[in-house]
């Protein structure tokens, strides 16, 4: 989403190119990095700042609000703004917030060192995508970088295996057409796909990339969610070139033209991959991204933005509850295992095996609850390897990362010693030993608990090098000494032997020289300047040794050298930087044998994160009492929930109701009742009972058996997604048309208040006409909530639409929701009653009940609808009547269909009352906000009439 503003402070600023000729050459070697730097703002170190100049100086100082100040040389005036480069995150993270994509200048040489100018490159350029800095990144989430590549599918009688693909289904004569890559640059972490544009779309929601980078044939993609979105640009388009994108591929993946079967996920691997070498400095391949995981997204159940929104798994949408799904599940100790809790969550899976199998790990580690919390111990001392891993590679990590490490390595033999069971009182007496002394029967039963404790390679050469290589609590830097232990390297030793020496014969010296001469106030010291002296006062002048030698005059004392002192002085200083520059080739190279294990750290990182994802959905579901639904891989069968809860809202209502569901495949299940009566919350509850048990996780349930589905639709009502922006009543169309096209048998489809955004008739229409379809033509299996009762006759007339409804009571006017649901058709709406709960003003209140009771009574346009003479009906009507007139006289909407009843009253009302109901958006009001709009017209219609 480049602006305008943005275009012109990336690069070259305007009065720096109007400048160039004549700038001094510092400023020339900033004009060069950003003319080189075209899409990015430079910033220019200069001392311990970083810089910017003239218009870029003028953006930096706005968006970071930094003073801008102006830098004045032979050639002009220059503004100037910058920011502490000691001190740089917080603004480099204001700027990216910015969407600014920021190139580092730095400078590559001593500027002590240097003659002349200091020579400066860009070292790294910090995008929303690709940084790398911990600091800048959240801990335990995923930060994508993504390129999409357009092209025609390619296909060919290679088969999967040939082609090298983990989960790709084959994807000869399918219709993919579009490449999606994307990367985690501080990970490693690279995922490549392709499918047809709406595939593509749906997984880059899921994705949910920081930056986009687009294909020259590539469709447009717009995030579904605002909030969510993504920076998109266009990079140099050489990249997605396919003879380029395949050179670039092969150090990651030999022959990288057989692996991929579309030519469009190719290049987009290779573009996404070229951007982000590009933005760590193009030194070169990335060599801790060593798994490219090519996926097929019908392999995973499909949840687009829409649904992932609706049933707020991340977001939370500010309606009820504070929390999110993955809040609730969230009880993962290392960012490793939060991140892998992450994908699986935007990714469930569709494989009844692969289903069973994380039940089974987690059903073990429920039943084990000192397995479990042992577990939990271990891996709370677990840094982010992935993170850790990614720096080690890069070169860019310090000795206090490789303690980090070397701290997560040593939880590994722990981990290993809980999941057989070792620290299980049960188990107490298990020898904790190696591979040889394992007891099977303490080995985990399930498959995959066993199968990723054996993944788990304690990488002992690793752990012990680090261990016996770096310093217990090394400093930060790492070429000032103090990173490399004693003991690892006796070259190194012996140097700083001879510095440690040095030092105590220096030490010495004071009292063996008042010994020699005499002296009791001889001292000595050390400046900076001069190194060490021996001082003598004036007094005592005529008693200094002939070997003595002066080396400073101050006022009352003469300061001395002496032959041996200064050797023994460069002897030290000698010591101290060669033992300096000898600790920083030691850790470089102890580094770079630590980045020759990535892979192996990588596969560790793996067992660990999906270790702990597993002990995370054991402990919510002990701890929030779920049960193991039972997955039942038949194509007929449907969802059976006994006792269902929803997951997120149970947590803040003390009084949790909980429901039964008992939904045949394919059925459409009409939901009635009064407003604030749980419809929606039941619906939810259902989907989400899906979506947990196909991550792996046990339900809110007292039982389940439920289907595996392999894609999830939501509509909700435009009401229900303000917080969205997006909740006009053509979104809500689109969303329907969407479903209308793509659900099927396997899908579960959730619509809520279809049609509620336009005027009542034509909603109710909609709402008839898209049951209908979805039960004839789709034969999905489909929850509906709806206000429009009339529907309910569709279960008079189809087979597998089936009504339920919400119960409340009304006692002496009062109006208790139940919150249970119950078979049938709900007889009353409650509105009334609920606006009164709301706090609407009781004049208000009583007009309406009066209008309900005295005015409503006659049937509704569905005669079969017998609710048609209670009072509640009679309110329904009330308000459609005057909700209809209100869209027929301003038609705001634009979309009422009943041009006969335009409405001769509009042209009679007072001008005023007229303009104020064409500004109404009925499709964002609530049905209380739409009562008391009605109320506050009337009265003002009243007064004028
Ligand atoms: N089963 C339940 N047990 C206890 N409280 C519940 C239950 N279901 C819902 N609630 C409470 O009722 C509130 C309203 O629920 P919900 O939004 O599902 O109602 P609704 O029928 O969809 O309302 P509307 O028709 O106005 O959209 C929830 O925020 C929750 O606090």
């Amino acid at each position: 989403m480049p602006t305008a503003d943005r275009e012109t402070v990336t690069g070259l600023p305007p009065g720096i190119a109007a400048a160039r000729d004549e700038l001094t050459p510092m400023l020339s070697q900033y004009a060069d990095l950003c003319a080189a730097h075209g899409d990015a703002l430079v910033l220019f170190q200069v001392g311990d700042f970083y810089e910017a100049f003239c218009e870029a100086a003028e953006t930096v100082a706005r968006v970071c609000e930094v003073t801008l100040t102006e830098r004045s040389d032979s050639t002009g005036d220059y503004p100037m703004a910058g920011i502490p480069i000691d001190n740089a995150g917080p603004y480099l993270e204001t700027l990216l917030d910015a969407g600014y994509r920021v190139a580092l200048g730095d400078q590559v040489e001593d500027a002590e060192q240097a003659s002349g100018l200091v020579d400066r490159a860009v070292t790294e350029v910090i995008t929303p995508g690709t940084v790398v800095e911990d600091d800048l990144l959240d801990a335990g989430t995923t930060n994508y970088v993504a390129a999409v590549a357009g092209g025609d599918g390619r296909s060919d009688d290679r088969t999967a295996e040939d082609a090298g693909y983990d989960e790709w289904a084959g994807p000869a004569g399918c219709d993919a057409s579009v490449g999606l890559a994307a990367v985690d640059v501080s990970t490693g972490e690279c995922l490549v796909t392709a499918g047809d544009p709406e595939t593509v779309a749906g997984e880059l929601d899921r994705i949910a990339p920081a930056e986009l980078i687009v294909g020259p044939d590539a469709p447009a993609f717009d995030p579904a969610d605002a909030n969510r979105g993504w920076t998109t640009h266009d990079h140099d388009p050489g990249v997605f070139d396919l003879r380029a994108a395949t050179e670039r591929l092969e150090p990651y993946l030999p022959s990288p033209d057989r692996r991929f079967d579309e030519d469009a996920a190719l290049r987009a691997a290779g573009a996404v991959l070229a951007y982000a070498e590009y933005t760590q400095g193009d030194d070169g391949p990335l060599s801790y991204v060593t798994r490219i995981r090519r996926y097929d997204p019908r392999d995973r159940l499909r949840l687009d933005a829409a649904a992932q929104r609706s049933l707020e798994l991340f977001e939370n949408r500010g309606l009820g509850a504070s929390d999110t799904l993955f809040d609730v599940l969230d009880r993962t100790n290392c960012a490793l295992g939060r991140r892998c809790l992450e994908r699986w969550l935007r990714r469930p899976l569709v494989d009844p095996d692969a289903i069973a199998g994380r039940h089974d790990a987690v059903e073990e580690l429920v039943d084990r609850t000192l397995v479990r919390e042992a577990v939990g111990d271990s891996l709370a001392a677990a840094y982010d390897l992935e993170r850790l891993v990614g720096r080690v590679s890069r070169g860019r990590a310090d000795a206090r990362d490789l303690r980090s490490l070397h701290a997560t390595l040593a939880v590994v033999p722990e981990l290993k010693a809980v999941l057989s069971g070792v620290s299980d009182e049960t188990d107490a007496t298990t020898d904790a030993g190696g591979a040889d002394t394992e007891d099977a029967d303490a080995l985990p039963q399930s498959d995959h608990l066993r199968d990723l404790r054996g993944r788990l390679d304690e990488l002992e050469e690793i752990r012990a090098l680090i261990d016996s290589a770096i310093a217990v609590d090394p400093p930060q830097e790492i070429t000032e000494g103090g990173v490399i232990r004693e003991g690892f390297d006796a070259d190194l030793d012996d140097l700083r032997a001879t510095e440690r020496e040095g030092r105590e014969w220096i030490a010495d010296l004071e009292a063996r020289e008042r010994e020699r001469t005499g002296i009791d106030s001889l001292s000595v010291g050390h400046t900076q300047v001069h190194g060490y002296y021996i001082e003598v006062t004036d007094a005592n002048r005529d008693r200094v040794p002939d070997d003595y030698r002066r080396r400073q005059t101050l006022k009352n004392s003469e300061r001395y050298v002496t032959p041996e002192l200064k050797e023994r002085e460069d002897a030290i200083v000698g010591a101290t930087e060669r033992a300096d520059a000898m600790e920083y080739d030691l850790f470089v190279d102890v580094r770079e044998r630590v980045a020759d294990e990535t892979e192996r750290i990588q596969a560790l990182a793996d067992a660990i994160s999906e270790i702990d994802a597993l002990a995370s959905l054991a402990t919510v579901a002990v701890e929030s009492g779920y049960v193991r639904p039972e997955i039942v891989d038949d194509p007929d069968a449907g969802i059976e929930i006994e006792g269902g809860r929803h997951p997120v809202v149970e947590r803040s209502e003390a009084s949790f109701v909980p429901n039964d569901a008992t939904l045949p495949r394919g059925s459409v299940t009409l939901i009635t009742g009064p407003n604030m009566s749980g419809k929606s919350t039941y619906m939810r509850s259902v989907a989400l009972a899906v979506v947990l048990a196909q991550t792996g996780s046990f339900v809110p349930a007292q039982a389940a058996e439920l289907p595996v589905f392999d894609r999830l639709f939501t509509r909700v009502g435009a009401s229900d997604d303000i917080a969205g922006g997006q909740s006009t009543f053509m979104r809500e169309m689109s969303e329907l048309t969407e479903i209308l096209h793509d659900a099927g048998p396997d899908s579960l489809v959730l619509l809520d208040e279809v049609g509620r955004g336009t005027a009542t008739t034509d909603g109710r229409a909609i709402a008839r006409a898209a049951a209908e379809f979805v039960h004839d033509e789709l034969g999905a299996t489909t929850l509906f909530a709806t206000h429009y009762h009339e529907l309910t006759d569709l279960a008079d007339r189809h087979d597998r639409v089936r009504n339920l409804h919400f119960a409340a009571t009304r006692d002496d006017g009062d109006v208790t929701f139940l919150h249970r649901v119950v078979p049938g058709v709900s007889s009353s709406s409650y509105g009334v009653e609920v606006a009164e709960l709301a706090g609407v003003p009781t004049p208000v209140v009583e007009r309406a009940r009066s209008i309900v009771a005295g005015e409503g009574r006659g049937a509704t346009d569905d005669s079969s609808n017998t609710d048609a003479d209670t009072p509640d009906a009679a309110l329904d009507e009330f308000i459609d009547e005057n909700t209809e007139n209100v869209g027929t006289a301003g038609d705001m909407s634009g979309e009422s269909s009943d041009p006969g009843g335009e409405d001769t009253r509009a042209a009679e009302d007072p001008p005023d009352l007229i303009a104020d109901l064409r500004d109404l958006d009925i499709a964002r009001m609530t049905p209380i906000e739409a009562l008391n709009t009605l109320h506050d017209l009337q009265s003002r219609a009243d007064d004028d009439g």
